[in-house]
């Protein structure tokens, strides 16, 4: 698989073009960055003492020749940019950049008609089968349980709450026959009153280096359930990527997630 990294200084970054060089399927054949980065023109691999023979490039189109792949982390105007170019080459792109607008995320759709894409907030497997998790619990806990997420993340976080946290929302609130905007409760200060029956509560903590940790809490009268899921490693989020392209080589187009990818739509 000859793919493309872009955002290839950042987090992220970093762990796919390590994840690329130690996978024997795969080649890196483009590093991309944007054009106000210190390290442009140096070697993708310098930062792991490694020569690939190729440089970090601010431009789209240079780093999309001859790549069948493009995995990016990046910011949502960033992969927006990437997005237009890719359609151009024909580059599928594995997207989990995180806080894009309804309005980016119709055009990823639009795209999808002829480009295969997969857009997933957390690549992870353990994310995903948590989600599988949430939706039975919420099922089962329909009545009398309050449900409240809690997500915890780095200091350079720059979205809240984080994509994951919003799609466990989304999953316990398909799972409710509930649409998320209608019963999501992303802030609490002062007087609030008491709490609103039915509604999904968001709290948002930002620390330090944390990875990603995400919490459902189920709290009923006399009992809670906790459903968590903690990264202590970008590893699975850059191995997951990996799996997404794997899974794209026999896609020509679709929106498609991780749950596509691990076979676990229902
Ligand atoms: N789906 C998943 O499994 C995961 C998703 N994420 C998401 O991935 C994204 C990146 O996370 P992370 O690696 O921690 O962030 P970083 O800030 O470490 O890396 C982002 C990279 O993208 C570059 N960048 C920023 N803005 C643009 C732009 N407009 N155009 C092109 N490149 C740009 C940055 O360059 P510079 O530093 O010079 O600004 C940087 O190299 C976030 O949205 C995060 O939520 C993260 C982990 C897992
Ligand atoms: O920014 C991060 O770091 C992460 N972002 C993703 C999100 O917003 O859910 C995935 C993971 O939690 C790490």
């Amino acid at each position: 698989m000859k793919i493309a990294i872009a955002g290839a200084t950042g987090r992220m970054g970093r762990m796919l073009i390590e994840a690329v060089l130690s996978s024997p399927d795969a080649e890196l054949v483009g590093a991309l960055e944007h054009d106000t980065c210190q390290l442009l023109g140096e070697d993708a691999g310098a930062f792991l003492g490694k020569k690939t023979g190729v440089a970090i490039t601010a431009d789209i189109t240079k780093a999309l020749s001859g790549a069948e792949f493009l995995i990016d982390f990046t910011r949502p105007e960033g992969t927006m940019a990437h997005l237009a170019v890719a359609q151009k080459t024909g580059s599928k792109m594995i997207i989990g950049t995180t806080g894009l607008s309804p309005e980016q995320i119709a055009a990823l759709k639009k795209a999808a008609e002829n480009l295969a894409i997969v857009f997933a907030p957390n690549m992870s497997v353990g994310v995903n089968v948590t989600f599988k998790l949430l939706e039975i619990a919420a099922k089962m806990l329909n009545e009398g349980y309050d449900i409240e997420i809690i997500e915890a993340h780095h200091r350079h976080k720059v979205d809240a709450p984080s994509g994951t946290a919003l799609r466990m929302g989304e999953v316990i609130a398909d799972a409710l026959g509930e649409k998320l905007d209608d019963v999501a409760v992303y802030a609490r200060e002062g007087h609030t009153g008491e709490r609103k029956p039915g509604s999904i509560g968001f709290a948002t903590i930002r620390g330090g280096d944390i990875v990603g940790d995400h919490t459902v809490l189920f709290a009923g009268e006399g009992e809670r359930i906790e459903i968590s899921h903690k990264s202590s490693s970008r590893q699975s989020y850059a191995q997951g990527s990996l799996r997404a392209a794997r899974f794209l080589k026999h896609q020509s187009s679709g929106l498609h997630d991780m749950q596509d990818v691990l076979g676990l739509r229902k």
